[in-house]
This record gives C-alpha cells, structure tokens and sequence, in this order.
C-alpha cells in the first residue's frame, strides 16, 4: 500500500519524518508502523499502518492504513498493489541481480533469470483482484485475490488496473484536514503442487467472503486468542531481566511463526522470514526445533514429523540410487527429493536419518503417541536403520576385545559420512553420527520388538509395509552394540573423527595442569568441551546454543552466558550480518531448549526465577511424564538418560561403552 499526498510518496529515506515507531505485538500478533511526516509544503500527515498475518486462517493476512492530514485539505492517494515481483518488469521488479564478482554464499536464495511463475487466470471485480500463476519449472500453482474496502468522510473516487504481473485499487481522496481514511486489504494466497489456479482463486475468494461474513475485527480478535492460548502454554519467564524477557519471547514467537502453520510442509531454516536457504529444511527441524514443539504443542511436532513419513518414498529412492537398503532422508529439501548441491556439505550427513529418529523417539516417548508409531512412525524408524546397517561395516578391532563389547570380536564402522562439522568433510566414525545411528539402531529394534509383542494386527501390517525379515532388528542391536565411538585414552576427549587429532597435534607442554584435557575431575564431558570449545569456530548459528547449554554443564557459567546472549540476540543484534536473509530459526529453537534444560547452572544464576509452565504445571499429556520427571528416565532405546530435555549431547552419554 503506497501512500501519496499532493502527488508525493512517502519514501523514509528521504521524508521529513517527526515521529516514527513501529512495534511487533507479540500478544497480538500484530506489526504495526506509526508515523508522522511532513510534507515539504508544511503538510503534517499522520499515518499509522498494522498488519497481519493469521494464524488460525492459514491463508489470510490483514493490512490496514490509517491516514490523516491534520493541518490542510489536501489530495491524497493510496495506492493498493498485487506484484509479482519475481518476473514482474520495471519499478515493480524485485532486487537486482547479485552483482557478477560476488562471491556466491549457499545461504542465499539465488534469483533466477527466467520467468519463474507463467501467468494464468487474472481479473478485476469491483474492489476484489486476482493473480495466478503456475511455476514454469515445477508446474506447482499459486493464486492471490485481494479485497479492499475504504471508509471515509471524505470524497473519493477509485481507479483499478489489472495486468498478468499487477492488480491496482488507487483511491484518490479529496482529503479534508482532520478527517480519516482507513483502507483495509484482505488477502488470501494459496499454492498447490498441481490443482488448476482457477481451483485456487476460488478458494482465495471462499477465505475471503468468510473473513468478509465474520468481520474485520474478528480476525484480529482471533489472532489474539489464538497468541494467548499459545503464551499460557509456551511462555519462560524471567525474573529481573526484561531484556532477556523480551529477546525469550521473539524467539518464542519466531517458532510459532516458523511451525504453526507449516501443516503438511517442514520447517524451513528461515521460517517464513526470509529467502535465506530457498525455504529448506534441514536437521534443524528435528534437533532444535522439534524439542519445542513436542512439549508445548504437540500437533506441530506431529505435522513435522508426518511430513518427513511422506518423504519416504523418496528417501528410499535416494537410498538406492546411493546402493544402500533403507531410505536416506535428504540434507537438505522442500518436496522430499536432495536439494544439496554440494555432497560433501549435502548427502554426505547422513545423520540426517538419525536425527529424525531421535526426533521421532523423542515426540512418541513425551506424548504416548504409539498409535502414530505403528500407524506410520516405525517405517521411518526401521528404513533408516536399515541405511546404518548397510552403509556401516563390521571390522576386527583389539581395543573391543579387551572392552568386551559387541561380540568381543568386532567393532561396527561408519565412514565416508559428514558430521554436524561442515568445515571436516566425509570422513570416517565421525562421533556424532556413530552416537545418533546407533541410537537410531536400538530404537527401530526396540520399536520392532514392541509392536510384534504387543500388537501382531500392526505388526503384520508393519511387515507388508516395510518387508521387515526376521532377525533384522536383531542385526542392528548387534552394531548399535558394537557401534566404534572414538575415544583417545591419552587426551581423555572423544575425537571428532577417527583421524580428528592427526589433524594437530595437542601442545600439552605449554598447556597448564589444571588445564589438561587429561584431568577428569569433574563432569565426564568436560574434557571435551575443553578441547572443543577453543577450535569451534561458531560461524553457524547452531553452534553457541549448544555451546551454552555444555558450557553450563560443565561448569563453565560465565561462557554459558556469553554463549546464550549470543543465541538470544543473534537475529535481535544482527550478530552475523545476516539476518535480512531470515531468521535463524534452529538457534531461536536452541534458546527454549537452553532456558528448560535441567539444572541449567547458568540460567540459575539469573536474578529471579525462570518459570517454564511445562515443568511446574505437571504432564504435558496426562499420564506422561514431564520435562523434569525425565531427568532420571531411561532413553527410548534403553540406556539411562542424562538430561530432561532432548538436546544434542546432554541426552546422550557419548562415553557409555567405555565405562
Ligand atoms: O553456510 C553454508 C552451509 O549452509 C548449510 O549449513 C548450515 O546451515 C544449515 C541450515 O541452518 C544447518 O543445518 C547446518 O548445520 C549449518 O552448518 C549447508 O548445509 C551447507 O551445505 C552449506 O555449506
């Protein structure tokens, strides 16, 4: 909506501006801009604009314009507009093309030459316009109708235009001093993998008479409901820090925004804020954000995790173009087919297939939702244990003889992967990969074992499903007991990788003794963390969430709270020069995990009290247990759990088969 007074748009660079604010509402999910100009004729017009985006209608958004010239009669124009930026010519045109010599950065979205999206129906009716397209490339649709409606005392008359790349509602006022305009648009949007865009400019105009039947108002009220409901359920608070209150909050509101909604689709590692990442998904859905969504609201964790069940026919594919049983998730992805360019940083991380596991366990252990498991869920579970079955080998290894794990023969290798260290490429027992695959083994065989002993309706079921052969989960405990997790008795760390510390050698002599890897005396990852945290880089987001959470951990309560500001105001800030590209929504995830973790020393420290309504309102789901009864469960697969939520590592005791 652009605004003109005597023929003069309002352009904030240049704009004599007296007043300006603009406020996200967080408990009503509204944005709303307020400002005061004056024209350079003296003109003082008051403008206050608020939109919306709803969360209840999925396909509608609210924008409203409220202008008044205060001082003077004066013409003033509001011009409505439908654009297609991304083939559209001219002014209407979106951002130029990245300027050649740049250097390419894969975290931003690359614009395309051709004409992306090939116009299809486009009319005008009264104050309603419509725009619909079909993308040349995936045949995918989409469609756009918009209604207007202005209220006034003043004179006006109003012109339209419509083009294949634009829809135009000018109202031109006769505006009298101190007298009102308010221009409020309703749009609708909606997309499809292939229904005819006529199909879907009718359903923008069904979402739009209803808005029309219910009123404007409503869906304001509504979005208000819909935000208290979410902060009686979600909210941390903090004692005697506004700053962190309030930072807590926008990452809060930031995995709504990013979830809520996404329905049948992922998470993408922007959200809905930017074209950071071209909208993918990544383990970012089920390592930072899933967490969240499982204990506050667990239907978004469930429409998560159903989307990745929906991928599995092209995981599968993907496993055996790749010669591996099973199914491999991709890297990186929008419609279930790998979207990496690059492998090794791609394909490479098969922990992907893991970390959805682990999500998976994780949502049915804290919601009791089996019947997801038997209906669909253990699929997901089993095919990705077949993929570690068959992407890993058996190998002699004379440190497990004297062990006695496994067999007391062997050790159960994975190489050629990419562990959650992009800058040390396909390598081989990357620890993070061997510790998730091998819970990702004993949870399919536990799954397995669960269902056949307890419902053999599902379980035969399970079997024309999946093709599972007898004695299948019992081979992958087999290597999830045998699973090699590096570990050098010398330095007392676990090695990133089976080669990790070829890499550079540890100067020990100039290294304090009460700095020493070797001294164990405290927490058993400390000496990791140790070892890790000067070398860790930090260059993605997802690094000082974790970070902190160790850091505290381990007792380190001044880096904990370096670590988790960093997180907190890494978009707030604009820490790394790049939230224009989106938000970064794992990291907003890791905040929520960080503020909830079990004796989180560090967050004990702050002034006051942090209160997560999960932890003291009881079960989430009645009869399941609560984040805090957690603490002394055992794991999905088994083995005893270290931690109350699931992050990374706290949930994982990497150095089990060495006590
Ligand atoms: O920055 C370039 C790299 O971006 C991706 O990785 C990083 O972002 C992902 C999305 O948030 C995240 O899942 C990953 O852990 C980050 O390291 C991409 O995977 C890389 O291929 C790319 O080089």
């Amino acid at each position: 909506m652009r605004l003109y007074v005597d023929d003069e748009p309002i352009s904030l660079d240049d704009a004599d501006v007296r007043e300006y604010a603009r406020t996200l509402d967080m408990r009503t999910g509204v944005l709303e801009r307020r400002v005061v100009w004056e024209t350079p004729s003296g003109k003082r017009v008051r403008m206050r604009d608020q939109r919306l985006v709803s969360f209840e209608e999925r396909h509608l958004a609210v924008l409203r314009l409220e202008v008044v010239v205060e001082n003077a009669n004066a013409p003033v124009t509001i011009s409505c507009q439908l654009l297609n930026r991304q083939d559209g010519a001219g002014v209407y045109a979106g951002s130029p093309m990245t300027t050649k010599g740049a250097a390419f950065d894969p975290r931003k979205a690359e614009r395309i030459a051709d004409r992306v999206l090939e116009p299809a129906e486009h009319w005008q009716d009264g104050l309603r316009s419509a725009l619909s397209y079909r993308v040349a490339a995936s045949g995918m649709t989409v469609a756009v109708v918009a209604d207007h409606i202005i209220e006034t005392e003043n004179d006006y008359n109003v012109r339209t235009l419509i083009e294949p790349d634009i829809a135009k509602n000018v109202f031109r006022v006769q505006a009298k001093a101190g007298v009102p305009i308010t221009i409020t648009k309703l749009v609708s949007y909606h997309s499809s993998r292939g229904v005819p865009p006529r199909e879907l400019v009718d359903r923008c105009r069904r979402s739009l008479d209803r808005a029309a039947d219910e009123g404007v108002e409503t869906v304001f009220r509504r979005q208000r409901e819909w935000l208290d409901a979410f902060w009686e359920r979600s909210d941390v608070q903090i004692g005697g820090r506004d700053d962190l209150q309030q930072a807590t909050r926008w990452c809060l509101f930031q995995l709504a925004q990013a979830s809520a909604r996404a329905d049948g689709a992922g998470v993408p590692a922007k959200g809905l804020t930017g074209s950071g990442y071209s909208g993918h998904y990544f383990w970012d859905t089920e390592i930072y954000v899933l967490p969240f969504l499982t204990y506050t609201t667990p239907r978004w964790a469930y429409n998560a995790l159903r989307a990745r069940v929906k991928m599995l026919p092209a995981a599968r594919r993907r496993a055996a173009q790749l010669n591996e049983a099973g199914a491999l998730f991709p890297w990186r992805t929008i419609n279930g087919e790998e979207a990496s360019a690059y492998y090794a940083a791609g394909t490479a991380q098969y922990h992907i297939n893991a970390d959805i596991s682990f999500a998976l366990g994780k949502y049915v252990r804290a919601t009791g939702d089996e019947a997801f498991l038997r209906r669909e869920g253990a699929d997901v579970a089993i095919e990705t244990a077949r993929l570690w079955a068959t992407l890993g080998f058996w190998r002699g290894s004379r440190l497990v003889e004297q062990s006695g794990a496994g067999d007391g023969l062997q050790t159960f290798h994975i190489h050629g992967v990419t562990g959650p260290d992009e800058y040390t490429t396909v390598v081989n027992d990357n620890l993070y990969t061997n510790v998730m695959a091998r819970y990702n083994l004993r949870y399919a065989a536990k799954v397995v074992r669960e269902i056949r002993d307890s419902y053999p309706e599902d379980y035969a079921a399970l079997v024309e499903r999946t093709g599972l052969g007898s004695g299948e989960a019992e081979s992958w405990e087999r290597a999830a007991e045998a699973m090699y997790i590096p570990y050098s008795e010398s330095l007392g760390i676990h090695p990133q990788d089976s080669l990790f510390l070829e890499r550079e050698v540890w100067d020990l002599a100039n290294t304090p003794a009460d700095q020493r890897p070797l001294v164990l005396h405290f927490h058993p990852l400390k000496a990791d963390f140790d070892y890790y945290d000067p070398l860790t880089t930090g260059d993605s987001t997802l690094s000082a969430v974790v970070q902190s959470i160790l850091a505290a951990e381990v007792g380190y309560q001044d880096l904990a709270q370096k670590y988790f500001e960093q997180s907190l105001f890494v978009d707030l800030h604009d820490l790394h020069h790049n939230a224009a590209d989106g938000v970064h929504v794992a990291s907003a995830g890791g905040v929520w995990t960080a503020l909830v973790v079990r004796d989180n020393a560090y967050i004990a420290t702050l002034e006051d009290e942090v209160i997560v309504p999960l932890a003291n309102q009881g079960p989430v789901i009645p009869g399941r247990p609560t984040l805090q009864e957690f603490a002394d469960a055992r794991r999905d697969d088994g083995t005893r759990l270290s931690a109350s939520v699931p992050v990374i590592t706290s949930a994982i005791p990497v150095i089990e088969n060495l006590d």
